[in-house]
């Protein structure tokens, strides 16, 4: 790993929040379609959404994050071709997924993809790649870009057993690469961690990261199959999303101070 690149522009453009995670297939995808939408419909704040690279997927597949952000926000009038710069065939983390596709990645040319979309003022939500040590080339990985764009980090991770050593261990790793206003939130199904559990286990990842954990999300499956290009079934989700995201106090107060 090569030393951290600072420049001076990234002072100027500090708006958004990094999606990161403790792994991949976490709900990194509905945690930041949830948050754009409630910026943009509760706020009425200007936002962009951005996955820099995406993997195992095409433009267009309604599993692709590019369209599940999309639909999910209600950002309906950004092309997918802007939601995601890169999107890649083989389902790998980005360093792989651009060697087999032979396409060159420069990190610079995503920090301007990136700071371009904050130049305007809106608030920009950033979805990485799988965990937020998952590297985009040999020098570079998802905290490194939340790192140079200025933002903070917010963790999805699981809420049950398991969760503890996988968070903590995130979260040091992140301060490690710079990185300083990082907050965790748990998104899964209940029935992996009763209440009590996931009490406990916001609790030692507090005391022991120094972190705030900000409660679980809605399970809230987005729609998927047949369902997926019905634009109603994306306002009936986004509904059922904001209703319950207006009970998520913590994670709303964080949020606010950030926005
Ligand atoms: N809060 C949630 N409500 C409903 N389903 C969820 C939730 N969180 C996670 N899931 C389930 O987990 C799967 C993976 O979630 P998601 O696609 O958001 O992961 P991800 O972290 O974005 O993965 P990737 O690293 O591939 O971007 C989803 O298809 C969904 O089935
Ligand atoms: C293809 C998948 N859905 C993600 N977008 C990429 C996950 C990369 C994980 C790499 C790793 O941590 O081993
Ligand atoms: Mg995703």
């Amino acid at each position: 790993m090569v030393p951290y690149i600072h420049t001076d522009e990234k002072h100027h453009f500090s708006r958004g929040l990094f999606i990161s995670s403790t792994g991949t297939g976490i709900g990194k995808t509905i945690v930041t379609a949830g948050i754009g939408a409630y910026c943009r419909e509760i706020w009425q704040r200007r936002i962009r959404i951005w996955k820099p690279v995406q993997s195992g997927v095409t433009l267009g597949d309604p599993e692709a994050d590019s369209y599940r952000l999309r639909m999910g926000s209600g950002l309906l009038e950004t092309p997918e071709e802007e939601i995601a710069t890169w999107t890649l065939p083989d389902p790998l983390a980005p360093w792989m997924a651009f060697e087999r596709a032979g396409v060159p990645f420069a990190f610079e040319r995503l920090l301007e993809e990136g700071r371009r979309r904050q130049e305007d003022g809106s608030f920009l939500l950033v979805e990485g790649a799988g965990g937020i040590a998952v590297p985009f080339s040999a020098e570079y990985t998802m905290a490194d870009a939340a790192r140079e764009l200025g933002t903070p980090v917010l963790l999805v991770a699981p809420p049950g057993l398991g969760t503890v050593s996988h968070t903590v261990t995130a979260v040091q790793y992140a301060r490690e690469r710079g990185i300083t206003d990082i907050a965790v939130v748990f998104s899964g199904p209940r029935s992996l961690a009763d209440e009590r559990e996931i009490a406990e286990n916001a609790r030692m990842i507090e005391a022991m990261a120094g972190v705030p954990v900000c409660g679980i999300v809605p399970w809230l499956m987005q729609p998927a199959n047949a369902q997926a290009v019905e634009m109603e079934a994306w306002v009936a989700w986004r509904e059922q999303w904001l209703e319950s995201f207006v009970r998520m106090e913590k994670m709303m107060d964080w949020l606010r101070k950030r926005i």
